[in-house]
């Protein structure tokens, strides 16, 4: 994924000024930024959810994209939501759905409606759903929040993993404390990226 020169601007407020990254493969990146700093935005940039003023993102390939906020129906099963999400991105099956399934310990709540999960049960269906089709590119804004400690353990697992499979994953999040997992640390402060140091935003 290569991101040249973006702009964003909401009404006055610019937020993103002439923001330049690059996401190799098999490459785990972080960028970490204070609340307001335009993280979201980024992502949804970079996802093609929102158009940037100036610039450009190109990526040649298959992505997946967990937004921040939780977009589920609430009376839909743990299982509905993959058989929906299958269909309609053509999956012959729902292998790599249930590979990550294991890996987050979701599998025993297939039957239960999303509207009863807890919230980071819920995470881990959104989290499942954008990488049930096993995409090179993984973008992942706030990917472990509402998280306990074993299963943020087994999310950087699995991202590792991941990672080993030469997929590229960026993690966006306020928290810095796992630098050490990362390959790449960026800090997003006045609408650019610095290279950054494990400590929290
Ligand atoms: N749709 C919008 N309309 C107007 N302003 C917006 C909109 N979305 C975001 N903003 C503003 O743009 C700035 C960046 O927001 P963004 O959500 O990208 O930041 P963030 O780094 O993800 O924050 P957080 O860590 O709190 O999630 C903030 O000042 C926010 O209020």
């Amino acid at each position: 994924m290569e991101v040249r020169d973006v702009w964003h601007a909401y009404g006055h407020r610019e937020v993103l000024r002439g923001l330049d990254f690059d996401l190799r493969p098999g490459v785990l990146a972080g960028i970490v930024g204070e609340n307001g700093a335009g993280k979201s935005t980024l992502l949804k940039i970079l996802s093609g959810e929102l158009r940037p003023q100036r610039g450009t993102v190109c990526h040649g390939c298959r992505f997946g994209y967990c937004p921040q906020d939780v977009v589920l129906n609430d009376v839909l099963t743990v299982g509905q939501h993959l058989e929906f999400f299958r269909v309609a991105r053509g999956l012959p099956d729902l292998r790599h759905a249930r590979e990550v399934m294991e890996a987050l310990r979701l599998t025993e709540y297939a039957d239960e409606r999303a509207g009863l999960l807890s919230g980071g049960t819920r995470q881990k269906l959104n989290l499942t759903l954008a990488l049930m089709h096993d995409p090179q590119v993984l973008l992942l804004d706030e990917p472990y929040q509402g998280f306990d400690w074993d299963t943020y353990q087994r999310f950087w697992d699995l991202a590792a993993r991941l990672r080993g499979a030469g997929r590229s994953v960026l993690v966006v999040s306020h928290l810095a404390y796992d630098a050490e997992r990362l390959d790449e640390l960026w800090r997003l402060q006045g609408g650019v990226l610095h290279p950054a140091t494990g400590v929290p935003a």
